[in-house]
């Protein structure tokens, strides 16, 4: 039996019982589990953890790149070294299955990895001058304090993807986790902690959504980066715009995957699975809308519905289970509803999953949905849940202009054989990651990810676009 974790607030090092209410983390799977319990941080503590983040960050910034990067590759070492504990604990926190829960911590230990490697990569740049024997060189130094505030689908890898470039550029941070999954929050401190890090240069607030405005309102906080809900992002940014503080919110997504009428049907209909089940469809890079092209329609929808049906759904601790429950209640809710009011507007539900869902927890049936037309609300927009809606079109420029008329642009995947259809897929779908021949999920530490329009805002995170957003640049004259 496992036992209740005690959830405490890391403010200037110290690890504090909260001033706010009591919350309880439980478990999507036996809601009347408790994975973790504690108080929430009270307003006086978000104030405090700025005013401590302040104080850490001047010999924070003054300490080498190197040093700094030593602090991530241990804490990195400790994710490694718990990675199964910690991985079940997100597993029973957040509802995933337990490979991806341990995947995840792996993958956060990754991220921490890459960031650490940044000592040792170019730090600027360095120009000719139009002036004799003058140099003009870019260096970049860090913004200060950053308010960091995730979402509860990635307890930990989006957690690790914000607040470990903020701290090897040299910031200190307060972070706010997402209420559903504060343990995994802990757990990624504990480890930066152990890792190293000195009192003040990270404080976590375990504290609801009211109370964590606090860190995007605060005059001492100089930026914010933010993962989540498009209209909780574009409220952060505009409180961020008005003072004067700088911005990244990466938000919502109605990630297409296309397949054209050369595809390798079987991959597209395994990877189009993956992209729409993993996760429980809890990814904001999920696939929840199909264009496929009508000369393999038919048999592509065979091969999907037969794949819906095999999908084990059940306990995510158990290896076989390939779907977990939702995150919550309120989430089971949307999604079921949303399905309920599609196939009222006509979409028509494809193959039955066969699995009998557990009668415990907060578990949905993966949906499967051919829509009449492209104007049904479950088209446009995200339910964030394991639902899937299929368009036919009749043709690739069809196919293209159908995934690509939405408001978001965070991924999107292409299946085809032919390579100049896959260069005419980055032509023509203003996203900000697309995979072809391959699911539309999945981030790399290396390279840059976000999105485009209603999906993004602000420089993009991961890779070495991060020192965008976590630095500033000064551009130095050299006249010796
Ligand atoms: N583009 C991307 O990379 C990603 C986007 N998402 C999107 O996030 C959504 C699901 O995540 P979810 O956690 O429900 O998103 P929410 O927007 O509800 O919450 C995200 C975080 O913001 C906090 N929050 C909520 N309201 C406020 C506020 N007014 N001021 C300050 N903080 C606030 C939440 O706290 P609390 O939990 O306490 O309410 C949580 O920590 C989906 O729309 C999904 O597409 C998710 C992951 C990645
Ligand atoms: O696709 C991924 O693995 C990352 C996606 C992501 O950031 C998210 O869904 O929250």
């Amino acid at each position: 039996m496992d036992t209740e974790v005690t959830l405490r607030q890391l403010i200037g090092g110290d690890w504090l019982d909260g001033e706010g209410e009591q919350v309880r983390s439980t478990d999507p799977t036996h809601p009347d589990h408790v994975v973790a319990v504690g108080c929430l941080a009270g307003p006086d503590q978000v104030d405090a953890a700025v005013r401590a983040a302040t104080a850490a960050a001047p010999s924070w910034a003054a300490t080498p790149y190197h040093a700094r990067g030593e602090v991530l590759q241990r804490a990195a070492g400790v994710l490694e070294r718990e990675a199964e504990r910690y991985g079940r604990e997100l597993t029973r926190e957040e509802g995933k299955t337990l490979a991806e829960g341990v995947g995840e911590v792996r993958r956060a230990a990754a991220v921490l990895r890459y960031c650490a490697g940044e000592a040792d990569r170019e730090a600027g740049q360095l120009f000719h001058s139009p002036r004799a024997g003058q140099r003009i060189l870019v260096v970049h130094r860090p913004v200060g304090v950053v308010g960091v505030i995730t979402p509860f689908n990635f307890p930990i890898a989006i957690p690790a993807w914000k607040i470990a470039p903020a701290l090897v550029h040299g910031n200190t941070v307060v972070w706010k986790p997402a209420g559903l999954v504060p343990l995994l929050a802990q757990r990624l401190a504990e480890a930066l902690v152990e890792g190293g890090l000195p009192a003040g240069v990270l404080n976590l607030v375990i504290a609801d959504s009211r109370t964590g405005r606090r860190i995007v309102d605060h005059p001492g906080v100089h930026a914010v980066t933010f993962t989540g809900s498009t209209g909780v992002g574009r409220s952060i940014a505009a409180a961020c715009a008005a003072r004067g503080a700088a911005v990244q919110a990466e938000m919502g997504g109605k990630n297409p995957a296309v397949v054209l009428a050369d595809a390798d049907l079987e991959l597209a209909a395994e990877q189009v699975l993956l992209g729409a089940f993993r996760s429980c469809g809890q990814k904001c890079t999920a696939t929840s809308r199909l264009v496929v092209e009508d000369a393999v329609a038919d048999d592509l929808l065979a091969l999907l519905s037969a794949g819906v049906e095999r999908l084990v759904v059940g306990d995510p601790l158990d290896q076989a289970t390939q779907m977990g429950p939702l995150v919550s209640a309120g989430a089971r809710s949307t999604v079921d509803d949303g399905v309920r009011k599609a196939v009222a507007q006509g979409a028509r539900a494809v193959g039955s999953p066969g699995t009998q869902l557990p009668d415990d927890g907060w578990f949905s049936r993966p949906a499967l949905l051919e829509l009449p037309s492209p104007s049904l609300e479950v088209w446009r927009e995200e339910l964030f849940g394991p639902v899937l809606s299929v368009l036919r079109a009749g043709s690739a420029a069809e196919a293209f202009h159908l995934a690509g008329d939405n408001e978001f642009g965070l991924s999107a995947a292409v299946f085809t054989r032919d390579l100049g259809a896959a260069l005419a897929a980055v032509d023509a779908l203003d996203v900000g990651v697309l995979h072809v021949n391959d699911e539309s999920a999945g981030a790399d530490p290396h390279v840059p990810f976000g999105g485009s329009r209603a999906s993004s805002l602000g420089p993009k995170e991961q890779g070495t676009a991060s020192r965008e957003f976590f630095t500033r640049s000064t551009t130095v004259y050299l006249r010796g």
